[in-house]
């Protein structure tokens, strides 16, 4: 306080007249006390809320009871997950399920459950979570850059008090003709506008540089999370709370992060300018010999009266920007399809149907947007009333109070002595000066509240999505289920719209795949095989085949860990180094970002085709096998290009192919990935995998693969599935009759 006292002393003018001692300055702060008391009851908003909030009493929120429910949902679905000890995604989980039980109950009875987006204890509690993934350690870039911010912060309101205090003794000097000192302030008022410029451009480069900082750490923490155990699958196909994640990652993280920089130094600055303004003012009107409390008294009752009015009328921001953002990232989502679909659309000729689509995601976006912008017409306009109007009214008095009530010397003739009147002069200038900052950095804090509810919407939408991909990541889903679909004669158990998924994945030291007992279900709870037991040994090729739809393709989704498993054991050969002995090769094959070399290698990285000291040549020959060899010669290994639109449809299936032979799995999971490739180079591709000793796994419609394999696992599409040896040619032969008939 002393160190504060000095700086005060220092900046603002020296008065001839009075000595300002350590009984002016603690009189001053309790006049700020009374004015930083006005502010926080101007502000009950927040309290008011979490008051509301804890004792489950929303006014007139219709979702509060459904929110109730999501909570107990979640909590309940917790328990289930606990309960279960066969699960092995439940055993992997144990330790977080504690937790999450913990925070899921300790939320359901603080919070009631508000999940609408605003001012409520969940905000404070999400902003808390991502502050501290923005700023992990008390020591830190971040902090720095903050500390620095700061600095900036703190030495503007110093600066706007010096030069307010300047203005004043410019103005006196003016009324008292005294050219000398004129000049000299002059000067001065000149000297201070380097420091006062370049600290503004500071302040402005300080808050881009921490935005900029924040989003990093969190689009860092979100990728990682979006990459976990697949998440960027699961999220978007197991779960459907997150309808745009692309949206979210990018979009919402970004303007989350600007918006707390922005905030940071658009609430800081107020809070600082209003309590070093308030001494300053305190001063000058104590120099008038003035009551220094009947002004913060007058401005207690004028922006008390007014913020009330302000927050009983102000309408819900956070909501209604959540639903804007929602939108717009609805329209990214078509606008995206339509850029990878592209052909297929021209080919279809579905324009029409396309625009449509679009046009209803603009408009859906463009009415939201007109809502928030009536909604802001009338309450900007109110706003404006109270703080351009009734607070200068109220400024204008509480300035002229002192010299309106004090009794001041006047000459024989009745007049004002010369002196005093270019005191009060000065005293006018300065404090109108200060009163001018103090109702910008009262109108900031005010306006400052839109911007928390609208903060309030991005933090409900990031710390939302971080929280799913959390749960995602460790196999907690939900996902409405259509509820024709719960008929799963025992097979699966539900808890509050949730399947549990209690079978067990183990890796075992055999490399032999073991189905025991494991149904094939869909992520909607559709049962399409009850229960598949095979074993699966390598050298062992295995045909599949069946009606469409009949659970061909996710058997693989199973086997491949994208699905959960719902019921018995599947036994897996241990990962090598955290890779899986399989390899998956889709119809539609996926051409990555990359050179030519960067296709055949996909998914590993240069350093690891270096680490595994494969060479160019090698890559040549692999290109050989499946006869890609022209491509090498059209193109550069290294060239990048965009080789989903520069390969036929073919030669995509063969490069996927050509990525088989590079990694060598045990087994492959081939899912009809060749029915674009002609028979000759088919046979020769199947021939060459099988030389290399890689076990097929192989969904086919066409009977030409079928000499290639040694069983067949064959479902009829209603449940049923047939697992048997082939032998021969007669042996097949016989099996397609079957099939057919
Ligand atoms: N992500 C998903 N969410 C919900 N249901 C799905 C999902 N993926 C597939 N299904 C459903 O699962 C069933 C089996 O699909 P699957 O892809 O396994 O069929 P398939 O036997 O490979 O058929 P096809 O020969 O046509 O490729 C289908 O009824 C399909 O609608």
């Amino acid at each position: 306080m002393a160190v504060l006292s000095k700086i005060i002393h220092k900046t603002l003018p020296k008065y001839e007249e009075l000595s300002y001692g350590k009984e002016a300055f603690s009189k001053g702060l309790v006049g700020f006390a009374i004015f930083v008391y006005t502010l926080k009851l101007s502000y009950p908003v927040l309290r008011r809320r979490l008051k509301r909030t804890s004792a489950g009493t929303a006014d007139g929120d219709s979702n509060s009871s459904k929110d109730d429910f999501g909570t107990q949902n979640k909590l309940d679905f917790c328990k289930d997950i606990k309960n279960n000890n066969n699960s092995v995604e439940s055993k992997f989980l144990e330790e977080n399920v504690q937790e999450k039980i913990a925070k899921a109950e300790k939320l359901l009875a603080k919070n009631k459950q508000q999940t609408q987006p605003g001012m409520n204890i969940e905000f404070l509690f999400n902003l808390k979570r991502l502050i501290e993934i923005m700023i992990p350690r008390p020591v830190c870039h971040e902090s720095g850059l903050l500390g620095i911010h700061t600095l900036c912060l703190v030495s503007r309101t110093f600066l706007s008090i010096y030069v307010a205090a300047l203005e004043g003794a410019i103005v006196k000097f003016i009324v008292r003709k005294d050219v000398k000192n004129f000049a000299w302030m002059l000067l001065k008022w000149f000297g201070i506008a380097v420091p006062a410029t370049f600290v503004n451009s500071m302040i402005r480069y300080l808050e881009n540089r921490l935005a900029l900082a924040f989003r990093t750490r969190l689009v860092r923490y979100s990728y990682r999370l979006y990459f976990k155990n697949q998440n960027y699958y699961r999220v978007s196909n197991l779960d459907s709370r997150i309808e745009n994640a692309d949206h979210r990652l990018t979009e919402d993280i970004s303007v989350f992060a600007t918006s707390v920089a922005h905030l940071y130094g658009h609430l800081t600055k107020p809070c600082f300018d209003l309590l070093l303004i308030g001494l300053a003012l305190m001063r000058s009107s104590q120099k008038m010999r003035a009551n220094i409390f009947s002004g913060p008294l007058l401005a207690f009752i004028v922006i008390s009266t007014t913020a009330h009015i302000l927050r009983v009328v102000s309408p819900k921001f956070g909501m209604l920007i959540s639903e804007e953002a929602n939108r717009y990232g609805y329209l990214r989502h078509i606008h995206s399809r339509i850029i990878t679909n592209a052909e297929e659309i021209a080919f279809y000729g579905g324009h029409k149907v396309e625009l449509i689509q679009l046009r209803e995601a603009y408009n859906r976006l463009a009415n939201q947007m007109n809502t928030v912008f009536s909604q802001k017409l009338w309450f900007v306009m109110l706003e404006q009333f109270f703080m351009k109007y009734v607070w200068s009214g109220t400024g204008m008095v509480m300035v002229s109070l002192p010299i309106l009530t004090t009794n001041y010397a006047k000459d024989t003739y009745g007049i004002d002595v010369g002196t005093k009147v270019s005191e009060r002069t000065q005293y006018l200038t300065t404090a109108r000066n200060l009163l001018i900052s103090a109702a910008d950095a009262i109108e900031r804090l005010m306006s400052s509240y839109k911007e928390i509810v609208a903060l309030a919407g991005y933090t409900h939408r990031v710390a939302g999505m971080i929280e799913v991909l959390e749960e995602t990541a460790q196999g907690i889903y939900v996902k409405p289920i259509v509820e024709g679909s719960r008929s799963t004669d025992g097979i699966l158990q539900f808890r509050n719209g949730q399947p549990i998924a209690k079978g067990q994945f183990v890796y075992t030291d055999n490399d032999a795949i073991i189905l025991n007992n494991v149904p094939i279900v869909t992520p909607n709870c559709d049962i399409i095989v009850p229960s598949l037991s095979l074993t699966i040994e390598p050298g062992m090729h295995l045909l599949i085949t069946g009606p469409n739809g009949c659970g061909k393709s996710s058997l693989f989704r199973i086997l491949s860990g994208l699905w959960p498993i719902y019921g018995g054991e599947l036994h897996m050969p241990r990962l090598i180094e955290g890779k899986p002995h399989m390899f998956y090769i889709p119809q539609r094959p996926y051409m990555s970002i990359g050179s030519l070399c960067d296709q055949i290698i996909y998914p590993d990285t240069r350093e690891d085709m270096i680490q595994k000291n494969i060479a160019e040549c090698q890559l040549r020959e692999i290109l050989k096998m499946v006869s890609l060899e022209h491509i090498a010669l059209r193109d550069s290994f290294d060239v990048i290009k965009d080789w989903k639109d520069i390969l036929s449809g073919g030669e995509k299936q063969r490069m996927a192919i050509a990525r088989l032979f590079y990694h060598k799995p045990k087994y492959a999971l081939l899912d009809e990935c060749t029915s674009a490739v002609s028979i000759d180079v088919e046979s020769s591709i199947y021939e060459t995998a099988k030389k290399l000793g890689i076990t097929l796994l192989t969904i086919t419609h066409r009977p030409t693969l079928w000499k290639f394999h040694s069983h067949i696992l064959e479902f009829d599409g209603q449940g049923n599935y047939r697992f048997r040896r082939l032998e021969g040619e007669n042996a097949t032969a016989s099996f397609k009759s079957d099939l057919s008939s």
